[in-house]
Order: structure tokens, then sequence, then C-alpha cells
């Protein structure tokens, strides 16, 4: 599929988020399984999005020791979903584990990514966990790690991109935190506009509340794609 957007479902009903879906075109769009629904509708809700059609991003962003991790990523990739994350602040034990975890499915293999700094959080934040480092520095060391352990792509915001395509042109860089110049940018502290974000290096555009909260989420979508010049 071309189209870069993945539509984060950020729902605590299973049922909203299956009416949001319908709005949707599997073709158009992938979409994104987070913590939220996941707890509240458990593993059925990935299988309803597959059997209608989606590649599902299940979006748990696993962050413990390497076993707790390994076993989560062989639960995550039994469930056939396209694409899963863990944290790259794991630790590259972690990362590693994780990753043969993975290599090891039978069947089906999902791309297993890996979360720099969460696009919430800015140099302040970062100072408050006892990061020194300038965020695109961090980053940068997170993104190295992940790519020392064999995974397959970043989460990161699209402003370091550019930076992450040059030093990993083979990861894929999935880009939360953007937001249409007109929308609010709510808890995001680093966004950008799908349209740069792109033109940034990003491959993949996660999209929740310009989506999801508009009046007109289908509408929404395919201003979206619009933008992304990807119609
Ligand atoms: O891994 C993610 O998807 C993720 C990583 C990150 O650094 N920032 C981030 O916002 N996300 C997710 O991306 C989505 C962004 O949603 P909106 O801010 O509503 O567009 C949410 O579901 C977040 O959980």
């Amino acid at each position: 599929m071309k189209s870069p957007l993945i539509v984060a479902l950020d729902y605590a009903d299973p049922s909203a988020a299956l009416d949001l879906a319908a709005l949707l075109d599997p073709s158009q769009c992938r979409v994104k399984v987070g913590k939220e629904l996941f707890t509240a509708a458990g593993p059925r809700i990935v299988e309803q999005l597959q059997d209608k059609g989606f590649a599902v991003f299940l979006d748990l962003k696993f962050h413990d020791i390497p076993q707790t991790v390994a076993k989560a990523c062989q639960a995550a990739a039994r469930l056939g979903v396209w694409m899963l994350n863990v944290h790259a602040s794991g630790g590259k034990a972690m990362l590693e584990a994780a990753r043969e975890a993975v290599d090891a499915a039978s069947g089906h293999r999902p791309l297993l990514i890996a979360v720099t700094v969460l696009t919430s959080l800015d140099a302040p934040a970062l100072l408050q966990i006892g990061v020194a480092d300038p965020v695109p520095v961090q980053v940068q060391k997170l993104a190295d790690l992940s790519a020392s352990a064999g995974l397959d792509g970043l989460v990161c915001s699209a402003r370091e991109a550019t930076q992450l395509k040059a030093a990993h042109p083979d990861l894929c860089l999935v880009t939360p935190g953007i937001r249409p110049p007109e929308h609010a940018a709510d808890d995001q502290k680093r966004t950008m506009t799908p349209a740069a974000a792109l033109a940034a290096g990003a491959d993949y555009l996660v999209i929740g509340r310009p989506i999801t909260a508009a009046a007109d989420p289908a509408q929404a979508l395919a201003a979206m794609l619009a933008a992304c010049a990807v119609l």
C-alpha cells in the first residue's frame, strides 16, 4: 500500500473503534491499536480489524526485562499484526530479546520497531528524567542502539527524521505528533505537518485526534492523504 497513514484508534470502547474503522478504507490507511483500546478490548479487537482488511500496528510499547518483553513480542506476533513496538530505553539486551522472539515466531513476522524519545517530551521533560542531552542527541543514541540490535525501524518525531534517515537509511521511520497546520498540538511537544514529515524522511505518519476527533473523520483522512499527495 502506498499510503503512509496509520490512524491511531485511541478509544476505550471497541465499538467506537469499529465505528471509526468502518469509515476508513483499508487500502488508504493502516490502523494502530494502542494501550487504551487493547486494555479495554483485548486481542479480539485486533482480530476484528484484521478481518476487515486492516494492517494493524500493535502499539503496546513493551518495556520490561528481556524475558518478559520477548514473551510479549511472541504473543503479539501470534496475533498476526503488521507491526509492533518496544521502548528502546529498555536497553540492548531487551531489544535483542525482542528481535530473537519475533524472528522465532512461526509463520508471520511483524515489523519490530523501537520508540526513541516520545513525541510528548521536550528538553525540560528529558531533564526531569535525568537526561541532559538535547533531544536529537538522545534520539540518535537510542536509534543507534536499536539499529545495533537489528530492529526494523524507529518511532521518533518527524523533527528527527532527516538525521535518522541519513544515519540509518534501512530503518523505517514511524512518526507520531503529526498535526495539520490548523490543529492544536494537544499533549504533543515535537510536532510536524503531514507534508513536512514526509519531506523530512518519515515513512509512516501516525495520526490520532486530527482524524478521530474530527467532525467528519473520513473527510479528515481524505484531506490528510491529499496533503501527503498520495491519492
Ligand atoms: O508509538 C506511538 O505510536 C507513539 C509514540 C510517540 O512517541 N508519540 C505518540 O504520540 N505515539 C502514539 O501516537 C498517537 C498520537 O495520537 P495523536 O496525538 O492523537 O495524533 C497516540 O496513539 C500515541 O500513543
